[in-house]
């Protein structure tokens, strides 16, 4: 039922070309040095997400989502070119980032709090009463099931006041009927007010979320259609 609402919101913002940028990269550059060479994660990239659209990136493993996610939240530094923001972009607490294995729950909310300088005890309560992870908030990351680290991790991400949410990887896997009932009433709230960025190597990850599609390839973004699997990106 709420993908449907996603859709709905999506074709809402079909007519996002009017609405005023959030947050543009203008000629971006990101690259890494490794023993084989250099890797090129944007090379002189430009994109413009606008408020209210729902954008839908698909990127080969290891093109570098967590790190997009990274420079459009500020967290990291572009080589060459500007990030403008001209919004709250929320932290990008993707399947690989934000989160430390090491830490709890429980201390991964407190650690996200101190660093981004919010009220610790109210995000912590409303990650627990979204997550619905009960106990299991206490449990070392490391030890608990793939999708109770999405659980956590989507929490945190809407637990945070944002004009424009990260998500990598697009919704977890909603095996508990609490939880995907409480994210799906969340999930609409906040995207009748803000934008969405989804970034995924899959997707079907992305297709529930519809909106306009772009490709991260070659270092660059390329405008895009949901492609069939056999379509789907492998090279970078
Ligand atoms: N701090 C860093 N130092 C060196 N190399 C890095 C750093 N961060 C990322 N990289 C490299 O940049 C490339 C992109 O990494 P990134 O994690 O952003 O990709 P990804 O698409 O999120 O990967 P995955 O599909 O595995 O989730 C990889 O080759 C990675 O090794």
């Amino acid at each position: 039922m709420f993908f449907r609402r996603i859709e709905a919101k999506a074709k809402v913002s079909g007519g996002a070309r009017d609405a005023s940028p959030l947050v543009m990269l203008d000629a971006v550059s990101k690259s890494f040095n490794h023993a084989h060479g250099r890797h090129i994660v944007l090379d002189r990239a430009d994109l413009v997400i606008r408020s209210g659209e729902v954008h839908c990136i698909l990127a080969a493993p290891g093109a570098g989502k967590t790190t997009l996610l990274n420079l459009m939240a500020g967290a990291e530094q572009p080589d060459a070119g500007r990030v403008v923001r001209r919004g709250r972009v929320s932290v990008p607490l993707g399947s690989a980032a934000g989160v430390i294995p090491d830490l709890t729950g429980r201390e991964n909310c407190r650690h996200v709090a101190a660093m981004y300088g919010f009220d610790r005890y109210g995000f912590e309560a409303y990650v627990q009463w979204l997550s619905a992870l009960g106990p299991l908030m206490d449990l070392q990351l490391r030890n608990c099931s793939a999708s109770q680290r999405a659980q956590l991790v989507f929490a945190m991400t809407l637990g945070l006041e944002a004009d424009l949410y990260l998500l990598e990887d697009g919704l977890p896997m909603m095996r508990d009927a609490a939880f995907a009932a409480r994210a799906g009433r969340v999930l609409r709230e906040r995207l009748s007010q803000a934008a969405v960025l989804v970034i995924s190597s899959q997707p079907k990850a992305l297709k529930p979320f519809g909106g306009r599609v772009s490709v991260l390839r070659a270092g660059k973004f390329h405008p895009g259609i949901f492609p069939s699997k056999a379509e789907a990106p492998h090279g970078r």
